[in-house]
């Protein structure tokens, strides 16, 4: 399955050996195996949650396309996001919210970071409280990701750990959390748009406070309690022990791991 997306053939110039051809990979086109893989699992008649992000939207492209070829019937698809809303209407994916249907069959998307016991870091892209939500209904999540989404613990990448908040005395929120994770050597800022310095503005109608940690914060279902106990904040970003299924892509293959 991988070879249908590998491109270029580099070879290493410095090689004495004639050696073989060096496959390349760009992370978009492991972002699409990995998703490719996943809407394996979908099945006809299945309501499915509909992820948000770079890697999601190649699942959800491929979703659309089955259906359009007649490969895959009666899917009802609950999105995550406006934007994938946007997405899987301009596919023709049959649309519901979780009103409707509450439970749901399947959900499929990606993470901005995967610990070794699946526990995922999600809201870089901004929809972590619609996603923590359709996915908490799921009988079975899958998670899909490239390589570089590995990481040793909750918040090993340094990178943003995001929580959703009410615009509201943000500052206030923002302080209080940093407070709360003192000891991970915790800073929290605003999540501004880059076109024009605004606040990010959640599909919600909320901001985003983005930690950044120093450390790991221990106990993560400790750790999201407390954040939750903060009048101030609506979500945060560590879905612990929600994904069902990890499909991740690297240089050397897929894989498929399933949560004992
Ligand atoms: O949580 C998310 C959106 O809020 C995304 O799933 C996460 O940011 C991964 O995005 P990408 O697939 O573009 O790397």
């Amino acid at each position: 399955m991988a070879l249908a997306y590998l491109e270029s053939n580099k070879t290493n110039p410095t090689s004495p050996m004639s050696s073989p051809p060096q496959l390349i990979l760009t992370q978009d086109q492991l972002k699409k195996i990995a998703a490719y893989k996943a809407v394996e699992f979908v099945e006809s008649g299945m309501v499915l949650g509909l992820g948000t992000g770079s890697t999601a939207k190649h699942a959800i492209d491929r979703i659309g396309h089955l259906l359009s070829q007649g490969k895959l019937t009666n899917i009802i698809g609950i999105p995550t996001s406006t934007k994938t809303h946007e997405q899987a209407s301009s596919l023709n994916i049959p649309l519901s919210d979780l009103d409707t249907h509450p439970v749901l069959d399947l959900a499929i998307d990606g993470a901005d970071e995967v610990d070794p016991d699946m526990n995922l870091v999600k809201g870089r892209g901004g929809s972590l409280l619609r996603e923590k939500m359709i996915e908490g209904c799921c009988k079975k999540f899958v998670v899909i990701v490239d390589e570089t989404k590995l990481v040793d613990y909750v918040g090993g990448s340094g990178l943003a750990l995001p929580v959703e908040v009410v615009p509201f005395c943000w500052k206030f929120t923002a302080k209080k959390l940093e407070c709360m994770f003192e000891e991970a050597g915790c800073v929290a800022k605003l999540r501004v748009c880059c076109e024009n310095g605004e606040p990010y503005v959640t599909d919600n109608g909320n901001y985003v406070v983005d930690l950044f940690m120093k450390k790991c914060i221990g106990d993560l279902r400790a750790a999201g309690d407390k954040m939750l106990r903060l009048a101030g904040v609506v979500e945060h970003g560590m879905f612990v022990d929600m994904a069902t299924t990890l499909i991740v892509a690297g240089e050397f293959g897929v894989t498929v791991r399933n949560k004992c």
